[in-house]
Parts: structure tokens; sequence; C-alpha cells
């Protein structure tokens, strides 16, 4: 199988399935010489873990890093940094009516036509538990970031669509809720939201909205490379992803160009950001934004049509313990990804001047 490696300078492969022993990962290329902060690694994996809230899977896994390689006496000294998670709490009796069944809309039927032998427990690889091993990766490369500040926050479930713009944001408020979305009014309707909807043996989408701030001038590269093509395809590579689009994304193609344009203030910011801090693939200081759409989760507890390995048309209904909502566990898996992004960008272009 290929396909588990992301990333060029600052590389990170994962391993390992949801009902295995153990999830893991490499980091190739992270330079020595960085005092790695494991409590801030440790936050960063307690807001994706699942069972954190009543709105989340309810599967209990501390998500506990064991660095095995790389960190020596608390920095890093430039060799692959290996570590694993452990897998504690896999129930695979859920699993063992759909080992030739497959469950509308997950990865079910075409890891079995690909690859014929399916790890069906927990849905093996193709499970959101191999993200966590983004996130570990993704908090080394946030601290190698330094003042780069990547802020993702919930910014619809449903229908529900938060009102307000990012500059009235209260940045505080996003962790002070399960659902993570940063205005407390809306946070609790889409909370209440979740809980019917999971009430009903159902799931529901959203999206993930973020931010980077404090960005220098000059990430990215053009042509192939560029920082909203890289941005992007991190994004879709996240499980349950349907959408991305970054500044004005297709609103902007209703819009005239004397609307667009973002006119530059004498020291180079612009008056609107409709660019989303990226022109021609590289960033110009101003925040990035862009937002990724989910998907509502596949596994429904709820009897729907499906077929079984040998083509017959069967009904069936998923078991286990699933987020009824994405959203809220997805916002530091969006983070991870755009620091694994930008740190790549950010060695890079040590390289683009004399
Ligand atoms: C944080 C997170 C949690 C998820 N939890 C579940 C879940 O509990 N049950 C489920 O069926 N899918 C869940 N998914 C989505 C599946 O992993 C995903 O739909 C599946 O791998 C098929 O891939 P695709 O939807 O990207 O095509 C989750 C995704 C994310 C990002
Ligand atoms: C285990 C995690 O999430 C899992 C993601 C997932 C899926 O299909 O993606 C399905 C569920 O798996 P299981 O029923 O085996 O627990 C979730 O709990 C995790 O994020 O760590």
């Amino acid at each position: 199988m290929a396909g588990n490696s992301f990333g060029n300078l600052f590389r990170l492969t994962t391993f390992g399935e949801s009902h295995g022993e153990a999830i893991g990962g490499i980091i190739d290329g992270c330079p020595a010489g960085l005092k790695v902060d494991l409590e801030q690694i440790q936050a960063e994996m307690d807001r994706r873990k699942p069972g954190q809230s009543a709105i989340v899977t309810q599967r209990k896994e501390s998500d506990t890093v064991k660095f095995l390689s790389g960190i020596f006496e608390g920095r890093t000294t430039g060799t692959p940094i290996g570590f694993v998670i452990e897998n504690a709490d896999q129930k695979s009796k859920d699993y063992s009516h759909i080992k030739d069944v497959y469950r509308p809309s997950h990865a079910d039927y075409t890891y079995d036509q690909k690859y014929g032998n399916r790890d069906y427990r927990g849905g093996g690889r193709s499970s959101a538990r191999e993200t966590a091993c983004r996130v570990a990766a993704g908090a080394i490369a946030k601290q190698l970031l330094q003042e780069i500040k990547i802020t993702a926050y919930t910014s619809s479930v449903g229908e529900i669509k938060l009102q307000k713009q990012f500059q009235e944001l209260d940045l505080l408020e996003i962790e002070k809720n399960p659902v993570r979305c940063p205005d407390p009014e809306t946070a609790s309707k889409m909370e209440a939201f979740i809980k019917e909807i999971r009430s009903q043996g159902d799931t529901v989408g959203g999206v993930v909205e973020c931010v980077i701030s404090n960005v220098p001038v000059g990430l990215g590269e053009p042509v192939f490379d560029k920082l909203h093509a890289k941005l992007g395809a991190a994004m879709l590579s996240i499980n349950a992803v349907k959408g991305f689009e970054y500044g004005s994304g297709f609103a902007g193609a209703t819009m005239k160009g004397s609307e667009h344009n973002d006119l530059f203030n004498p020291d180079g910011s612009t008056k609107t950001n409709h660019s989303g801090g990226i022109q021609g693939g590289i960033s110009n200081g101003m925040n990035i934004v862009f937002r990724v759409a989910f998907k509502p989760v596949a596994t429904l507890i709820q009897k729907q049509q499906t077929i079984n390995k040998a083509g017959e048309e069967v009904e069936m209904q998923g078991k286990g313990r699933h987020d009824p909502c994405v959203v809220p566990r997805a916002i530091p898996i969006v983070e991870a990804m755009a620091a694994l992004v930008l740190v790549d960008y950010y060695l890079l272009n040590k390289t683009s001047r004399i």
C-alpha cells in the first residue's frame, strides 16, 4: 500500500490500524536542536482523542505518545523521530457483522476490491484513528514554526452557521465548549443539534475554518507546489473531507474584479483579504484563511440497504462507537496538517535566496 507519507523536507510516515496493537509514525527531516515540549504535544492529542465528550465516539483512548528515537535530553537530534500510540480500547466484535458486508460510503468496498485482504475491524487503516499520528507530528511542526499561529474552529454544523467574522471572535472561547465553536450561543445550538442527531442514530457534517496569522511573506513555491495547492492536498487527505476553499473561495466566482481585488496599503499589506493570504502560490503576509467541509459520518446506527462480498443486496445497521459529527475532533487535525505544510515551506524557504 503506497501513500503513507506526507511532506518533503519534514516528512511524516504513519503506520497502523484502528484495532491493531498500535499506530505510530516516523518523522524524517526534523532539524536538530529543537527543544521538544512533550506537554504541548499531549495537549494537542487530547483535543483530538476519542471519548473526550458526550458528542464524540465513546471509545476511550489516552493517546499517549511514546517517543522511541530522535530526541535526546529534551532536544531533537536530527535523526528520525519514531513514535507509537497504543490502541487500548478496541471492540472488534462490533465489526464482525461487516466482515463480508460493505458500509455505504465508508472505505470497506474500495479497500476490499483493491487489496482483497481487508482488516475490517474498526475500518482498519481507513479509520480516522490514523489521524492521531498526524496530530503528534503536527505538534512538533508547530513548535518549529514558533511565532506562526494556526487556529481552527467549527464554523458550521449542518445548517447552523457561525455568523461572526474572524476579527469579531474571541478565540479563547474555542476550547471552552465541546463543539469548538468560538461563539458560545452558536456552540450550544450546535451541541444540542449533534445530540439530537445522535439520538436518531444519524450523523451530520460541518465546516472547519482555519486562520493562520503572523505568516512571513514568501512561503510557498510557484507552479506545481503552490502553497494553496499543498494546503488543499493536505486537507483533502483527512478522512471525510469533501471540500476545500481559501480566501473568497467559491463565493469569489460570483464577484467582479473591482470588488474582489485586494488593494494595497503602503506597507504591502492589503485592505481586504479575498486572496486568503496567498497570491501566486506564495504567502503575502496577510492571514491565511481557508475552510474545510466534512461530510456526515458514514456509519449510522440505523438500517440501510447495502451489498455483501458476494454482490447480494442485504440490510445492515452499524454497531459500535461512532462520531455523530467529526468536526469537533477534526479541529486539531486541520491545524496539524496546516503545520506540516507550513513547516516544509518554512525549511525550503531558507534555500530561496543567497
Ligand atoms: C475525526 C474523525 C472521526 C471520524 N469518526 C468516524 C466514525 O466514528 N465512524 C465512521 O464511520 N467514520 C468516521 N470518520 C470518517 C471515516 O474515517 C471516513 O469516512 C472513511 O475513512 C472513508 O473515507 P472518506 O469519507 O474520506 O471517503 C471520521 C473522520 C474524522 C476526521
Ligand atoms: C478510534 C478513533 O476514531 C474512530 C474513527 C472511526 C472511523 O471509521 O474513522 C470509527 C470509530 O472507530 P471504532 O469503532 O473502532 O472505535 C471511531 O472511534 C480515533 O479517532 O482515535
